[in-house]
This record gives C-alpha cells, sequence and structure tokens, in this order.
C-alpha cells in the first residue's frame, strides 16, 4: 500500500467530532502516535462545521450520535456534499442505524470500544477508498471525453451518433430516456427512450404528440410555457415535485415516460443552448457528481452536437420513430439473459466495473447468477484473454487451504514432494473469483488482505515474495456485515473488497426475467438432448411465475432440464414444481409481483395524485396531467379503490 503510506507521511489533517471527552482523547493519542494531525475535537456538528470551514481536515472520525439535534448522520451527509471523507464512530451497531449511515456513504465504521490497530486499518482503507474514487472519477472523465471526441470524428449519421451517446452514458450517466433539445428553435428534440438493455428508441416531437395524445401545436406551446434551464441542475425529490408543477413540459415527460427525477445540462453554443436532459423512473437516479461529471463535458459536447446538427441538417430524411439495435457487438455476457429492470441494472454495472482493476464483491442468494457476473466481468475485462481462476472457499480444507491457494516450495512440509503453483499465482495477470468469500478461515483472509494490499504472495517454505498481478472478484450470499459483527470476517478484508458492490436480485423479485430465462434453458438443453425445442404452454408459464423460487435461476433450470425430459410431444403443459413451502425463509411482498394492467394504472394514478398533492380538477390537478376529464378520472379512482387524501 504504496500510495496510502506515502499520503500518511504527508501528516494528514484529522477532525474527531465526539462529545463523550474520553473516547475522544483516546482517538487523539492514537492519531498522534501514528503521526496524523488532529486539527481539533469538535462536540457538536455546528463546532465540526466551523473547524471544516476554517482548516479544511482531509478526514473526519465522526460519531454517530451527538449532543444536539443535529447527529452524526446529519454531519455526513455535508460532508459527502463537500467531498470529504469521514469515518463513523458507534457504539450502537443496530441494523436500521447502519442502513442510514451506510446510506451517507462513509469510508469506513469502527465499532466503539475501538483498538488502535481497527483504528489505522480502517484509515489506511479509508484514504485508499478517497484516492481510488478520485481516480476513478478521472478515469471516467477521460474515458468519456476521448470517446465523445471518437463520436464527433465519425462521418455517421445523427442518429447514429445519439445511439452511440447513449450506450456510452449509460454506463455512468443511467437514464431511462435521454433527450437533446435545441432551446430556442421551437420544439424539436430527438429523444432515446431505453427499451432493454441494448436497444433504444427514437422519439421524436411527433412520436411524443402520438404517444402524449396531444397534437404538436399543443406540445409546442406547452414546451414555450415551460421555464427554460439556465444551470445544469438536478430534479429529485421536492425540487422535482416543484418542477412538475411549474413545468408544463416536465409534467408531459414524466406523464408520458413514468419519470420521477430528472438532470438537465444546458449546453451553449454561441447564442444556442442545447439541453442535454437525462430521465430516470428511479427517483433517486441522480446525484452531484452526476452533474460535476456531466459539466465537466460541455465543451465537448458543445462541440459534438455542432458537428452533429450540421450532419443532421444535411439529412432531412432520417428515419424516426425507428428501434435501432444499439449494440451490433457480442455483448460479452456470458450468455446472461434477464429484461427486468433489476438485471438491466446489474448489467449496467458489469459493463462499467469491467474494464478497470477494482475489486468486486457480488451479493445475492444462491443460484442468482453470481458466477456468471463474475465471468462476464472478466470476459468483458483486458484481462478476458488470460485465465479466470475459480476458487470454492466453502470447500478449501483448513488445512490445505494455504498450500492450495499460495502454493508451496520443494520440502516445506511433509508430503510436499515437489514444489507447486498455487490458484493465484495461475491466475496471474487474469482474474481471481472467490466463491463464498464469508467462508474463508480467518488466517487465510489475513493472507487474502496481503495479496490485495501489497500484490504479492509468499509460497510456503519460501523467503522470497512473488509479485503478482491478480484482480480479485468475490461473491457471498451470507450477509458480510453479519458476518463481520459476529467476529467471523474481518473488517478491514470487508472494506477491501466492498469497493464496487453488485447485488444480483432473487428471481422472485424479477419474474418478468422467467420467460426469457425458461426460453434460455429450453434452447439450451434441446441442443443438448438433440431434440426440437418445445413449446411451454401459458398454463406452465402462469406457474412459474407464481411461484416463490427458494433456488432461483439454478431450479429453475432444472425444473426445465426435468419438464423437458418429461414433456408431452413437443409442449411442455404442466410444470413439475417442487414442493417447498411458500414462503420458505424469504420475505414475500406480492403473490406475483408482474402488475396487472389494473394495479399499474392504480400505482401510476397515485403517483400523480401524490405529485398533485390530491389535486383533482382544475389548474396543475392530476385530471389535466392525465389529460383525461375529472368526472373520469374521479369514476376510475373509484374503481380502482384509491383513496384521495389531499394532504400527501
Ligand atoms: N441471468 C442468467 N442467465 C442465464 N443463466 C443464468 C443466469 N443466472 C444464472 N444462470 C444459471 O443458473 C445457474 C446458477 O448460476 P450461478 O452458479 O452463477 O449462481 P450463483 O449465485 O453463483 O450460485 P451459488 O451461490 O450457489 O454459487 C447456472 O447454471 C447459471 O448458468
Amino acid at each position: 500500500m504504496e500510495l496510502e503510506k506515502n499520503e500518511i507521511d504527508k501528516k494528514k489533517k484529522i477532525l474527531i467530532v465526539e462529545d463523550q471527552f474520553i473516547e475522544a482523547h483516546d482517538l487523539q493519542l492514537i492519531l498522534e502516535k501514528a503521526q496524523y494531525e488532529v486539527i481539533g475535537i469538535a462536540r457538536s456538528v455546528v463546532q465540526a462545521l466551523t473547524f471544516i470551514d476554517e482548516e479544511k481536515p482531509d478526514l473526519v472520525f465522526v460519531d454517530i450520535f451527538l449532543k444536539g439535534t443535529e447527529t452524526g448522520i446529519d454531519l455526513a451527509k455535508k460532508l459527502h456534499e463537500k467531498h470529504i471523507g469521514f469515518i463513523f464512530l458507534s457504539a450502537n451497531s443496530s441494523r436500521s442505524v447502519l442502513e442510514e449511515a451506510k446510506k451517507t456513504q462513509p469510508y469506513g465504521f469502527i465499532v466503539k470500544p475501538f483498538r488502535e490497530q481497527d483504528v489505522l486499518i480502517t484509515l489506511e482503507i479509508a484514504f485508499y477508498r478517497h484516492n481510488h474514487g478520485i481516480e476513478s472519477q478521472m478515469q471516467q472523465e477521460n474515458i468519456l471525453r476521448e470517446s465523445i471526441d471518437a463520436i464527433s470524428c465519425q462521418p455517421v449519421k445523427w442518429e447514429q451518433a445519439l445511439l452511440q451517446l447513449a450506450r456510452l452514458f449509460q454506463t455512468y450517466i443511467p437514464f431511462d430516456y435521454l433527450q437533446l433539445e435545441p432551446v430556442h428553435n421551437g420544439y424539436s428534440p430527438t429523444g432515446l427512450l431505453r427499451k432493454d438493455f441494448e436497444n433504444y428508441e427514437i422519439i421524436d416531437a411527433d412520436k411524443i404528440a402520438k404517444i402524449s395524445g396531444k397534437n404538436k401545436s399543443e406540445i409546442d406551446e406547452i414546451q414555450s410555457g415551460s421555464p427554460k434551464h439556465e444551470f445544469p441542475k438536478v430534479y429529485y425529490d421536492q425540487s422535482f415535485r416543484e418542477i412538475f408543477q411549474n413545468s408544463g413540459f416536465v409534467r408531459l415527460i414524466a406523464a408520458t415516460f413514468g419519470i420521477r427525477s430528472f438532470m438537465v445540462l444546458p449546453v451553449r453554443m454561441g447564442e444556442d443552448v442545447f439541453n442535454f436532459s437525462f430521465f430516470s423512473r428511479n427517483s433517486d437516479a441522480y446525484n452531484n457528481e452526476h452533474l460535476q461529471l456531466l459539466t465537466k463535458l460541455e465543451s465537448k459536447l458543445a462541440k459534438l452536437v455542432s458537428n452533429l446538427h450540421n450532419t443532421k441538417k444535411k439529412q432531412p430524411n432520417i428515419i424516426t420513430n425507428k428501434k435501432v439495435d444499439i449494440d451490433q457487438m457480442s455483448n460479452g455476457f456470458s450468455s446472461m439473459v434477464g429484461n427486468s429492470q433489476k438485471m438491466i441494472s446489474v448489467f449496467d454495472y458489469i459493463k462499467r466495473v469491467a474494464p478497470s482493476d477494482t475489486s468486486v464483491l457480488i451479493m445475492g442468494e444462491s443460484g442468482t447468477g453470481k458466477e456468471k457476473v463474475a465471468q462476464s466481468i472478466h470476459n468483458l475485462s483486458p484481462r478476458k484473454n488470460k485465465p479466470l481462476v475459480v476458487i470454492n472457499c466453502g470447500a478449501i480444507p483448513n488445512n490445505l487451504a494455504e498450500s492450495l491457494l499460495f502454493g508451496h516450495e520443494k520440502g516445506a512440509f511433509t508430503g510436499a514432494f515437489e514444489k507447486r503453483i498455487g490458484k493465484f499465482e495461475a491466475a496471474d495477470g487474469g482474474t481471481v473469483f472467490l466463491d463464498e468469500i464469508g467462508e474463508m478461515p480467518m488466517d487465510i483472509q489475513v493472507k487474502l488482505l496481503r495479496v490485495l494490499q501489497e500484490k504479492e504472495i509468499e509460497r510456503i517454505g519460501s523467503s522470497s515474495p512473488v509479485k503478482l498481478n491478480v484482480r480479485i472478484i468475490a461473491a457471498t450470499n451470507r450477509n458480510l456485515e453479519d458476518e463481520v459483527a459476529a467476529g467471523r470476517f474481518r473488517l478491514d478484508l470487508y472494506y477491501r473488497l466492498h469497493v464496487f458492490p453488485i447485488t444480483v436480485p432473487p428471481l422472485r423479485e424479477r419474474r418478468e426475467d422467467i420467460p426469457v430465462l425458461v426460453a434460455h434453458f429450453i434452447t439450451i438443453f434441446s441442443k443438448t438432448l438433440g431434440i426440437d425445442e418445445p413449446a411451454v404452454s401459458d398454463h406452465a408459464l402462469t406457474q412459474m411465475k407464481a411461484y416463490d423460487w427458494p433456488g432461483n435461476v439454478r431450479e429453475l433450470e432444472h425444473v426445465i432440464h426435468r419438464s423437458m425430459l418429461m414433456k408431452d410431444g413437443n409442449l411442455i403443459k404442466d410444470i413439475i414444481l417442487p414442493n417447498f413451502p411458500k414462503n420458505q425463509g424469504e420475505e414475500k411482498t406480492q403473490e406475483f409481483s408482474i402488475k396487472t394492467i389494473h394495479e399499474n394504472e392504480r400505482d401510476y394514478i397515485n403517483y400523480i395524485l401524490k405529485t398533485c398533492r390530491g389535486k383533482v380538477s382544475g389548474a396543475g390537478g392530476a385530471a389535466e396531467i392525465l389529460n383525461i376529464p375529472a368526472s373520469t378520472l374521479y369514476s376510475k379512482m373509484k374503481k380502482l379503490g384509491i383513496k384521495n387524501n389531499p394532504l400527501l
């Protein structure tokens, strides 16, 4: 960890925010002994902010529970906005507090009473994460800059370039609808609506008119009557509700595509302004980091737009409203399928993390596809032509673990007749996938930490370490935080691995994926069995969608295999489902997670009503936004059992 040691040599400035005198003092002694400069001890958030303004600290230790009206979590939110790293100190590790605290993105947690070594290791990790964060932000910016330049220089059509841009942005700034629109020249936008992981539909003004049921002149009017965006801004929660009320245009887009947050960057090109608007169906899709990244790209985007605009003028006959396959390349996803929003997010994360050397921690229940995710990351990385070595940490006998992972020299122990290369060395240049990392023995965890930190291993019986270049991907179906709390997993290792977490959702939370997974497994098994692909009856599909899938995708795979062996003719009529009691050990949210049209309609009306604070009729009311008479809305609400609460 050379980087951290050098940084420590520069005497990092640390602020302690802790109202317990003895604990604050102990911490100060530990830090000063380790050559950190403690700039002060604040007893409250107000005091802390004064210290922060006067002497910008490099890192802050924050007690979660502080005297006064504001807690350590309130301070953490402010530190996050100021890009100052912080570590929480807490005696209380209740899950709800931990969840709240985690949302503020701390660099670490220390549970009181703390030991000196816990403090120092957590600090090292914190500085590593801080530097790593800055590094990866710069990497993202560089990749985007270069790629936008590359798109600008290509002699491609306007829509093709936009699709490339959408694909590029999606990895760094997620969106469901991206719109590029000149501000002064009437309403002639080009929008891209995400259909699934790789497909976008081009939406122009005619299409918006068609989908929203308004004519073009009405839309022009809405557009010209809506406030213009002067500055780059993120709109979510309250600010989204306000702009929703004030801007007919935002209401139109939100109602047409089910949008709940957005971010806009006005790109200036001389007198002209061109808005880049990213819309999402998630209410918390965008943050200030996204905005900063986007703002830094303004000049590149201006150049791109002026190039594209010129191309567009020369090509009046562009084809719009066409579903375009954005990525003709093979996607590298190790034959993973899924088109639910949740799996599309997983694919986005994979694509984003694959090119770097960042460690990845994949979490999810057994059989959800964690190993597939690891394979995909490897296949999409520059290491793809080097080995991917899979190690099942739960299956290694304790006494053999070290030799198996790190190798041994000849004669290192009784029975070591020959020198043996360990799994890590075998993966040099490639990736090590540590499956079931939660089951790794404690003494091996220490050695793994060393591989991660110092990038070297030592074979048993050898006194000289071997330098290694491996990327670590780990997976677990256990809750590692619980394992840490129970003393079975090292906190420092957890933080080292948790740099880029990906959670693979259980199948019961993405039942929309069942038809594509079924089709996928049918194709595979038909090939191996040498038979024609059978059809699946509606009844069988309904059975599968209603089942809880405690064994996730692996269980679905087995069920399809069994059903194909027992099928009647060329049709799978019934599915033989294992006799698991429903809800076994798992929380069950709904009988069917795929919603009916009525349920969707009810959710959407409820959402609009909430946005309009319960106002049904008149200007700015839900009926106006939904573009239906108020009487129709009232009868729909009655039919769908919607009770309006004007205080919402
Ligand atoms: N999205 C997917 N598309 C296609 N096949 C999948 C998908 N997800 C999982 N599978 C298949 O389901 C089976 C289980 O997947 P995998 O082994 O990756 O799960 P896992 O989460 O690593 O399981 P475990 O926790 O038991 O190690 C495999 O045969 C895999 O090919």
